[in-house]
């Protein structure tokens, strides 16, 4: 596949298995997040790995938000298995430095163009992902818990492992419904 193709060929892989990458592997995915285009190169983002037993500490995290919300028994064992559904869950943090000329929605967009690169590297590398939010990315619990505080998003949880199943999503190919000419 050349550069076009994959980049044209991009999609998700919602179903993943082990293995997810090994140690070399994912410090290729994370130095891609760290070519994230950056304005002013403030990098503001943080990329938070749970593998093996970090994965359970994610989830016991969604589970404690669960019960400040007053969840009942189905979401809370619900909320456990969340991050096991991938080998490795990368937590990326936009972390907002205040600046004269770098807004803090730059700063989200380029931790979300990270979370990109580590998927696109991921896809690059053989292996697969899904970037997720949901309820939890927001959850005032799940925020302090990871250290999350003032104009800081969690702009995503980028599910990394072997895709389960093989075959891209449909993609559009006609641009001009999203495009107009000035
Ligand atoms: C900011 C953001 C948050 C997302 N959150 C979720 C999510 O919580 N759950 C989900 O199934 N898909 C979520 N998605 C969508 C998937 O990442 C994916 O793009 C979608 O399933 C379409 O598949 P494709 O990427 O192969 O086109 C999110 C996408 C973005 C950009």
């Amino acid at each position: 596949m050349n550069n076009i193709e994959f980049l044209l060929s991009r999609h998700s892989s919602p179903r993943l298995v082990a293995p997810g990458p090994d140690p070399q592997q994912l410090e290729t995915i994370l130095q891609a997040g760290l070519t994230a285009p950056d304005h002013a190169g403030l990098k503001p983002f943080e990329f938070i790995l749970a593998q093996d037993e970090g994965l359970a500490r994610l989830g016991a995290i969604y589970v404690e938000a669960a019960k400040a919300d007053g969840a009942d028994e189905e979401v809370l064992k619900r909320a456990a298995q969340l991050p096991l559904r991938a080998p490795l869950v990368i937590t990326v943090v936009a972390k907002v430095t205040e600046h004269p000329k770098v807004p803090s929605i730059e700063q989200h967009l380029s931790a979300g163009c990270a979370l990109m690169q580590m998927q696109q590297m991921a896809r690059a590398l053989g292996l697969g992902g899904i970037w997720r939010t949901g309820s939890y990315a927001t959850h005032p619990y799940v925020r302090e818990a990871l250290g999350v505080s003032g104009d800081d998003e969690i702009v995503g949880f980028l599910y990394l492992g072997t895709p389960a199943t093989d075959g891209a999503a449909k993609r559009t190919t006609d641009p001009q419904p999203y495009t107009r000419s000035l």
